[in-house]
């Protein structure tokens, strides 16, 4: 047996056979005219159609509408008719579909907008065919028959979240990085996840693994001795956790609220469920990445009121959108930019569209007035006070009474003296405070250890924002993946947060951490953590002086 070593983002063991996602084929060169190059054609595209319709009732809603729309594309008789030209002209089959694909994608790239947007979909529905066409296994997660540990080289956010949980033990992708947005999905999707795995090109399909998504390691042909070792422990774990159950605080009575991070109504419904005290980030965009177009208020509204229902008489922080970077939304787009994570996202892209923001407030407004929830609104990639104060206006002017700031630009941690003074709340958004404050992109997995929110640094500047809030009388969450990590939580109670946000899977080992060390432990560990050189050296620290049963299960 041997252990390989990624980089785990969403915690649990998952064992079984790997299927390996299919990556295109091309055409090959100088591939010969056919005789029966238009029926072949012809019944590559239909092939593909009919697959992914097929798949459409197998999964949940964003997924549908994803695999709905890109079918639609397989179909289009302009596409199928341009590669049949081609092939009439000379051109082998699979030739020819490359062509007409990349003819009709230059034409989208150039009409810009949804359309460009939908280019990636055509270059999928092409590749599919062009691989039907030769007889070769398609591209993309195939449909899957039995459960088991899928491998990839990479998966898009679209990708992740249209994958069928019930056959999806585990993923390993080779690429990818700590906060990317497909292993936060994975997460809350609670499916265990080692990504920037350097060894995934060469697991063959039917390979039996072994993924440990907390230590990041896949362990290859592993001895029944190792799944029992790591399935006790697993139950160990669960033994212990079994009565962490009820509102979070610390050993000496310190609330410190566990709230749910969500992206849509069937996270809404499954988190409502669940033994947590709200949600402390939906993150709207994410129920948007796959509509060509602006949703209306009244869809929106429906939603939302979808969202808030399992909820009542609990906190819903809802995120206006966060648009753009690695979560383009079609109907959002300014164009291509050279830096999209330092460009008009979040935020920013809303002052240039306050139209979809109106639209969304208004819509938002109209649900909380349909149910009990406590529905509080807050903006991401906020920078300064003047942002702040003017999105507060907007909310407000909405009849929405509670408004807050994701705090994940350094430059407004640092002066959250002043930001929190214009809004009633704030949320720290760790994945990209890292980011920011170590100028190290997330979705690098080669910059793991740069991006890991032990950095001592990263721990200032979230001191500094606790402060700020602190110093105005306001309450400051955490809602990055870091508060879903039980020993960084203490550290972050300590440091004066008063609730934090995680898949929900997490909040049951976050709970039972907080509820074995005082509040002044907690500022003790904190203090330890941010007088360290080095993220290890902090991380180690804080491990050393944790209570001996919560060590134990970690
Ligand atoms: C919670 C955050 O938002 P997102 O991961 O969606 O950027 C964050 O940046 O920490
Ligand atoms: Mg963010």
């Amino acid at each position: 047996m041997t252990v390989v070593q990624g980089i785990g983002v969403s915690a649990g063991i998952a064992f079984g056979a790997v299927v390996r996602v299919g990556r295109a084929v091309r055409p090959p060169d100088n591939e010969p005219a056919a005789d029966d190059a238009e029926p072949r054609i012809r019944e590559a595209f239909e092939s593909v159609a009919s697959d992914l319709e097929a798949r459409v009732a197998l999964v949940e809603d964003t997924a549908a509408s994803i695999l709905t729309a890109t079918a639609m594309l397989a179909r289009d008789p302009s596409l199928i008719d341009g590669a049949i030209a081609r092939a009439a002209s000379g051109a082998g089959p699979a030739t020819a579909i490359d062509g007409a694909t990349r003819e009709f994608m230059d034409q989208f790239a150039a009409l810009g907008g949804y359309f460009a947007e939908r280019a990636t979909d055509l270059r999928d529905v092409g590749d599919r065919a062009i691989a039907a066409v030769m007889g070769a296994p398609a591209p993309g997660v195939p449909a899957l028959e039995e459960p088991c540990i899928l491998v990839a080289h990479d998966l898009a956010p679209a990708e992740t979240a249209t994958l069928d949980r019930t056959k999806v033990l585990g993923i390993i992708t080779e690429a990818g990085g700590r906060t990317s947005h497909t292993a936060i999905l994975a997460a809350q999707m609670a499916i265990p996840a080692v990504v920037k795995l350097p060894e995934a090109s060469e697991l063959a399909d039917g390979r039996i693994v072994m993924i440990d998504g907390d230590a990041g390691a896949v362990h290859l042909d592993p001895s029944p001795a190792t799944v029992t070792e790591h399935r006790e422990r697993g139950a160990r774990r669960a033994r212990a956790l079994e009565h962490a159950t009820g509102p979070g605080s610390t050993l000496d009575g310190k609330q410190v609220k566990l709230l749910a991070n969500i992206g849509g109504v069937d996270d809404a419904v499954a988190a409502g469920a669940a033994d947590v005290e709200g949600v402390g980030l939906f993150r709207t965009e994410f129920v948007f990445l796959s509509s060509p177009t602006a949703p209306t208020v009244d869809d929106q509204a429906e939603i939302y009121r979808q969202v808030f229902e399992p909820f009542e008489g609990r906190r819903v922080v809802v995120r206006t959108l966060d648009a753009g970077a690695d979560k383009p939304l079609a109907f959002a787009d300014l164009g291509a930019e050279e830096n999209p994570a330092l460009g008009r996202r979040g935020l920013r892209l809303s002052a240039e569209r306050p139209d979809l923001l109106d639209a969304q407030l208004e819509a938002l407004s109209v649900a909380a007035g349909q149910t009990g929830a406590d529905v509080w609104v807050m903006a991401p990639m906020v920078a300064d006070a003047q942002e702040a104060a003017w999105f507060a206006r907007r909310v407000r002017e909405n009849g929405l009474p509670t408004v807050g700031v994701m705090i994940e630009i350094p430059a407004a941690a640092l002066r959250a003296g002043h930001v929190m003074a214009e809004v009633d709340f704030g949320s720290l958004g760790t994945n990209d405070l890292a980011q920011y404050t170590m100028a190290a992109d997330r979705m690098q997995g080669e910059l793991a250890e740069l991006l890991d929110p032990w950095q001592p640094a990263v721990l200032d500047v979230v001191a500094s924002a606790a402060e700020g809030a602190g110093r105005n009388g306001k309450p400051m969450g955490v809602c990055g993946e870091s508060a879903g990590d039980p020993l960084m939580a203490l550290v972050l109670a300590g440091l004066g947060c008063s609730s934090l946000s995680m898949a929900p899977s997490r909040v049951a080992m976050v709970r039972f951490a907080l509820s074995r060390h005082t509040f002044a432990q907690c500022v003790r560990l904190a203090h330890l953590a941010r007088s360290a050189r080095t993220p290890a050296d902090a991380r180690a620290a804080v491990l050393a002086e944790c209570a001996p049963d919560l060590a134990a299960i970690l």
